[in-house]
């Protein structure tokens, strides 16, 4: 038997309002980026942080989506536990934890947002099983409310200023302080020639500038390295770990598109999110290189006339943590401190590493290393443990931004010419160690090193490049040299 053919609008339409179908959909969007975020916590193995899973280009309700996101993850704990004694979850719904996790902070804490949507629609029939597991878990817990429970709120007070780095490549210093002021207040940073300081809150997210790639959203610590660098324009470069690709980006504009950089990244998901910085940028003088900077060989040709490498390594992020909000992921929790310490070991390891090699490259005369880290073992002992491999090739460790105060922790002779940031001070903690030695290139005399001190050299390299490995290793990975001038894709208007 036919049916009578209905005329009616399909259900989500014919069903929900307006308010209900956006608050909907703003907790699917939510539990999207929820679920990416754990998993990368789980596996600490972030994609990328909170905010810019936010702010990438599928999500339409960022506003709403960010807070839903942050608020459910500061009651995360209290929503397992709540779960777990309400004991209302069937295999079925268990499969969605995030959407779930989303929906409860709704029905539990949430501001009254319209709850419609099957998974909602479940536990709106929990309800008072849910309701009843939250007290419980206050009893348990000894205290009387909820904010009590979780103590001072993390997010409030947030006074860091918007900043904002001018592409050079598109557009003028001035021509975007002109167009900015006519909606913000505006000014110059004191310390990065192409950067702007905003008022905090300032949100530019959706602003054309940032849409067609003439601003980008850059921190003033991240604007520093690049900045601390000084590339000439004509130079060839290497940023060694360079995915997003931020501080590629503005090594571009610095060299005013000229010469070439090679952007080496070995996580093939960042690989694409370089390639849409450098896109967005219209830089069409960078290179990337999908592999590890480990296994580039300092003596292949293609490497013959790299003057300068950025080096800013994976790291801990502990300067950035409150920023990036991963204070709130479950990873943060105090039971997490051994293996806090043991990560910290491993990344200083690869650190100290990824600093030897770029020491190595022949023509390289600036080596500029930065982390965002708080830690001496990531930031002065990294630098202090290769010292003397530095100095054996000729370089010295020289004074980034000499007018800023506050410089590396006292503990080897020379930490005076680091820069630190400071997580209260300065909104953010970051860490830049600047390497310099006079290159042959420039002065034909340097080349007169005595005979003793170059026998020495070469037995230094050849203990850390074995002839028969090196070639092997540079071989495999070669094939994947992307070579790829680009062309800007983004329409400018
Ligand atoms: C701190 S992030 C770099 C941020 C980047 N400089 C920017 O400002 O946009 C470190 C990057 O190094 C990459 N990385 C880690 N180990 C690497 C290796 N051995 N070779 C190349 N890249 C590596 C990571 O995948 C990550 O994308």
């Amino acid at each position: 038997m036919t049916r009578p053919k209905s005329n009616a609008p399909p259900p989500s339409k014919q069903k929900f309002s307006g308010a209900e179908r956006s608050a909907l959909f703003a907790r699917r969007e939510a539990a999207n980026v929820l679920r990416t975020v754990l998993r990368g916590d789980a596996n600490r193995r972030a994609v990328a942080s909170i905010k810019s899973l936010v702010f990438s280009p599928s999500v339409r309700n960022k506003r709403a989506t960010f807070a839903l996101v942050c608020e459910t993850l500061k009651h995360l704990s209290v929503i397992k536990d709540v779960l777990e004694i309400a004991n209302v979850l069937n295999s079925k719904w268990k499969r969605q934890e995030p959407l779930i996790y989303i929906i409860c902070y709704d029905i539990l804490f949430g501001k009254d947002s319209p709850l419609v949507g099957d998974a909602e629609n479940f536990l709106m029939r929990h309800k008072d099983a849910l309701l009843s597991g939250l007290a419980t878990v206050l009893v348990r817990k000894k205290v009387e409310s909820v904010d009590e429970l979780l103590g001072v709120s993390q997010l409030k007070g947030q006074s860091k200023p918007r900043y904002v780095r001018v592409n050079t490549l598109k557009m003028d210093v001035d021509s975007v302080v002109q167009e900015l002021e006519k909606h913000y207040k505006v000014q110059r940073d004191e310390t990065v020639p192409d950067l702007l300081v905003m008022p905090p809150g300032s949100d530019l997210h959706a602003h054309h500038l940032v849409k067609n790639g003439r601003i980008f959203l850059q921190g003033k610590a991240s604007s520093m390295v690049a900045a601390a660098l000084q590339p000439e324009a004509g130079w060839e470069v290497l940023d060694a770990c360079s995915a997003p690709g931020n501080k590629t980006v503005h090594l571009a504009a610095l060299m005013k598109g000229q010469g070439k950089i090679i952007a080496c990244e070995l996580n093939q998901e960042r690989v694409k999110r370089l390639e849409q910085t450098i896109n967005l940028s219209g830089a069409t003088n960078i290179e990337v290189f999908h592999g590890d900077f480990l296994g580039l060989n300092p003596k292949d040709p293609s490497f013959a006339k790299v003057r300068a490498i950025l080096l800013d390594p994976s790291c801990s992020g502990s300067g950035t943590i409150t920023d990036r909000l991963d204070h709130l992921l479950p990873s943060h929790s105090a039971d997490n401190m051994n293996y806090d310490s043991m990560r910290l070991h491993q990344l200083a390891v690869f650190q100290k590493k990824a600093l030897a090699h770029a020491l190595s490259f022949p023509q390289v005369e600036r080596i500029v290393y930065s982390t965002c880290s708080i830690h001496q073992i990531e930031n002065e002992d990294v630098v202090s443990s290769v010292l003397p491999l530095a100095t054996s090739f000729g370089f010295k460790l020289a004074t980034p931004f000499p007018q800023w105060q506050r410089r590396g922790l006292p503990v080897f002779a020379g930490s005076e010419h680091l820069l630190r940031m400071d997580p209260v001070e300065d909104k953010e903690g970051f860490f830049i160690a600047l390497f310099t030695k006079t290159n042959k290139l420039d002065n034909p005399k340097s080349s007169e090193i005595p005979e003793r001190e170059c026998r020495q050299r070469r037995k230094q390299r050849s203990i850390r490049f074995h002839p028969f490995l090196w070639p092997k290793m540079f071989r495999a990975r070669s094939g994947i040299l992307q070579a790829r001038r680009r062309k800007p894709t983004l329409e400018e208007d």
